[in-house]
């Protein structure tokens, strides 16, 4: 029992209460420099705990948000009630998984794991919404009995942590999450559910997912967590919301703290979201000497680029997001355009509504906005006279056809050819002569287009005309339609 609660012990006593954020900090340097691994149960309390008595119940009377020296005042957590929490959860894993029915002690099995699962699964409260906040950490589950999909991967990866089997580890995509284990981690378990209305496929490979090309399994690319990672993921996990509005500002000090802690101790190198996540804070609150979030928002693009053979969207839209709120439009266009050349390496299906949501909020919400901003300007650096933005604008629109083409499931409607019409049509056709489109052949050799300026769209004569009335913006919808089908707009645009 003792090398188990190695984690705790440790953690010396005189650390707690641990009353501010850099006592926090000091806890989980301590563990992740460590000779063993980091305790993940341990770090997921002590940071479930903050963050539920700072953003749930206010119970406690709120101290001087801040004290003397500017430090953000938390609630005092007690050595007591994390050694409780601690020590139950310890209890409740090893009193469910009687380990000699397992074989092999070096590695974890298939069945191991999915009984760590059914543990997990089977203590949870009956029905609860599931989306909610702050149900992501073992102190929600400890005290609440409620998770949230990703705390349920993560409870079994820290149960398998108590078992002493240290193959098992944590899988990310950008919406989902599972386990590895075996030699080498080649083995891979669902331990968790998805969405709405799926039927959970726990204890199953994900073998099946990759092969539909689905995004929700990153063609074969997640993140595969070390257990520093974990560490990562569990502060990534934090959720300072105090309610739709507003946030606990020291819960998100905290998290700024802990992921620039994990960026220094190079953790984070190969984790983009989490890289994403400390950019986000900084926009909000700079640390001073640090890199402008900006820098970040490439280091995750970069970093998905590096280790994941580019299959992540959420870097570019993180980084779109970024430019679009700081009115850098054509920088914006030129990320969305390049998270649109990720998405058309997948096929749509039925559980990547995140993704799909995404990009409809682009195409149909912000682009849009942008455009009815920028008609309204005059410069002649405007974006409508920059052929560069007319032309991230269409590789953005054809990722997106492209991305239809072979999926199960369709993603182009009337909803999406509107925007899309109207902000083509807001290029003129002069500038829309500037752009070039180079089509990559079967054989992987290239050929030029026509030159769109020749581009003469349905309904008009001289092909120098923009679009006028309803019945030309129906008719370039029904050949975009056609277009969409087979893809290849050249024909259309040169309307051969
Ligand atoms: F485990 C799951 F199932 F929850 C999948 C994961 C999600 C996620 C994350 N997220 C999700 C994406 N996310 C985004 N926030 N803004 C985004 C962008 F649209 F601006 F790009 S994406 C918040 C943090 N941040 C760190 N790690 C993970 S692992």
């Amino acid at each position: 029992l003792n090398c188990d609660m190695a984690g705790f012990r440790e953690v010396d006593r005189r650390q707690f209460p641990l009353q501010d954020i850099p006592a926090i900090v000091r806890l989980f340097k301590q563990q992740l420099e460590s000779v063993s691994e980091p305790d993940l149960a341990l770090l997921s309390i002590v940071v479930g705990a903050i963050e539920n008595s700072l953003t749930c119940n206010r119970t406690i009377t709120v101290q001087k948000e801040t004290d003397t020296f500017g430090e953000a005042k938390l609630p005092a957590i007690e050595y007591h009630i994390t050694e409780a929490l601690y020590t139950k959860f310890h209890a409740i894993i090893k009193g469910a998984v009687d380990l000699s029915q397992y074989g092999s002690k070096k590695f974890a099995s298939r069945e191991l794991i999915k009984k760590v699962s059914d543990v997990i699964w089977n203590s949870l409260t009956r029905s609860y919404y599931k989306d909610r906040a702050h149900l992501q950490s073992l102190y929600s589950y400890l005290t609440g009995n409620k998770l949230d999909c990703f705390g349920v991967a993560f409870a079994v990866v820290a149960g398998c942590q108590v078992l002493g089997f240290r193959d098992v580890h944590l899988a990310l995509s950008e919406d989902h999450a599972w386990v590895v284990f075996g030699e080498g981690g080649k083995e891979t378990a669902e331990v968790t559910w998805h969405g709405k209305g799926n039927e959970d496929k726990r204890g199953q490979p994900i073998g099946p997912g990759v092969v539909s090309k689905s995004w929700l399994y990153v063609n074969g690319c997640p993140v595969i967590c070390t257990r520093p990672m974990e560490v990562a993921a569990l502060v990534s996990a934090i959720n300072p919301s105090l309610n739709a509005t507003s946030e606990a500002m020291e819960v998100a000090l905290l998290q700024q703290e802990l992921l620039w802690l994990l960026y220094d101790l190079g953790h984070l190198s190969h984790y983009p979201m989490a890289i994403g996540n400390l950019s986000d804070l900084e926009e909000v609150s700079p640390s001073p000497g640090r890199p402008p979030c900006a820098a970040l928002f490439q280091e995750a693009a970069t970093s998905a680029r590096t280790y994941y053979r580019n299959q992540h969207v959420y870097p570019y839209t993180y980084q779109g997001g970024y430019f679009y709120r700081h009115k850098l439009y054509k920088e914006a266009f030129e990320s969305w355009a390049n998270a649109a050349d990720v998405i058309r390496l997948y096929n749509y299906s039925r559980d990547d509504e995140e993704i799909y949501k995404e990009f409809l909020e682009i195409a149909n919400e912000l682009i849009p906005h942008i455009m009815k901003v920028v008609s309204s300007g005059h410069s002649a650096r405007s974006i409508l006279k920059d052929p560069e933005c007319f032309a991230y604008l269409l590789r953005f629109y054809d990722g997106i056809c492209q991305w239809e083409e072979g999926s199960p499931t369709p993603v182009l409607h009337i909803g999406w050819a509107k925007p899309l019409v109207n902000t083509i049509s807001k290029f003129d056709a002069d500038v829309r002569a500037q752009v070039v489109i180079i089509c990559q052949n079967e054989d992987g050799t290239e050929s030029t287009g026509e030159n769109v300026s020749d581009t003469t769209v349905p309904g008009t004569t001289d092909g120098k005309s923009k679009l006028k009335s309803e019945d030309d913006v129906n008719a370039v919808i029904a050949a975009l339609d056609e277009a969409s089908d087979d893809c290849d707009k050249q024909k259309y645009l040169s309307n051969e």
